[in-house]
């Protein structure tokens, strides 16, 4: 008996820093192509740093064993014709590009909002404490954010809502841009 072929899903890649809005975004797009019956899978980088990448701290060398964990998952799922949504700070050009670029259908989101407005939303409360100095390494304050100069999707998160940005995340998705009601 001859099996036919999977094809390979996609792989949407959400960059951008702590709280810029990728897992709002990740997450809503997700249910939406749950609800559409599409195979789907959320790697978020809190739930993976608990279980997949625990241990992990933020130096560049865990950083990048933590994208390229992530990316290895992604790429097993998407031969098997899962919609990926990664939802990763993913801060060094080079790694994003070493690991898109092994991964099929993919597209990278440069999910952005200026260091003011995510400092002002400060979702989990870590920026104060990292401007305070108690938190070493923290991205966009004292480690450096690689934004990506070619992003296949670039939402001003300060600028446009939650529906705006996933208006047009849904094509990437394979989803038509508008939600009938
Ligand atoms: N030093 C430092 N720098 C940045 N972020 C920190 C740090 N310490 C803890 N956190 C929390 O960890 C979340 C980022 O994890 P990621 O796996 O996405 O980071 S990375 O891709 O490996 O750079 C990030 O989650 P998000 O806010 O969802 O981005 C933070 O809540
Ligand atoms: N256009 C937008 N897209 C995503 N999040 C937004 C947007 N506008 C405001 N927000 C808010 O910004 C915050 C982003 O937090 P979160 O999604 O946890 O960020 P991240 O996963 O990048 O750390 C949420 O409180 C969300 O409601």
């Amino acid at each position: 008996m001859s099996a036919a072929a999977t094809p390979e899903g996609r792989v949407l890649w959400f960059t951008g820093l702590s709280g810029a809005g990728k897992s709002t975004l990740a997450s809503a797009l997700h249910a939406e192509l749950l609800a559409a019956g599409v195979k789907t899978e959320l790697l978020d980088g809190d739930a993976v740093r608990e279980n997949l990448s625990k241990g992990l701290g933020f130096s560049k060398a865990d950083r990048d064993t933590n994208v390229r964990r992530i990316a290895f998952v992604a790429g097993l799922l998407a031969q098997h014709g899962v919609t990926v949504l990664v939802s990763a700070i993913s801060p060094y050009a080079d790694t994003r590009r070493e690991v898109l670029a092994a991964l099929p259908n993919t597209a990278e989101i440069f999910v952005d909002a200026p260091l003011e407005t995510v400092t002002e939303r400060d979702v989990k409360g870590l920026y104060l404490k990292a401007i305070a100095g108690e938190i070493a390494h923290f991205t966009g304050v004292s480690d450096p954010y690689e934004a990506p100069t070619a992003p296949d999707l670039h939402l001003r998160t300060d600028r446009l809502s939650v529906e705006e940005c996933l208006s047009l995340l849904r094509p990437l998705a394979g989803l038509k841009e508008t939600v009938s009601a």
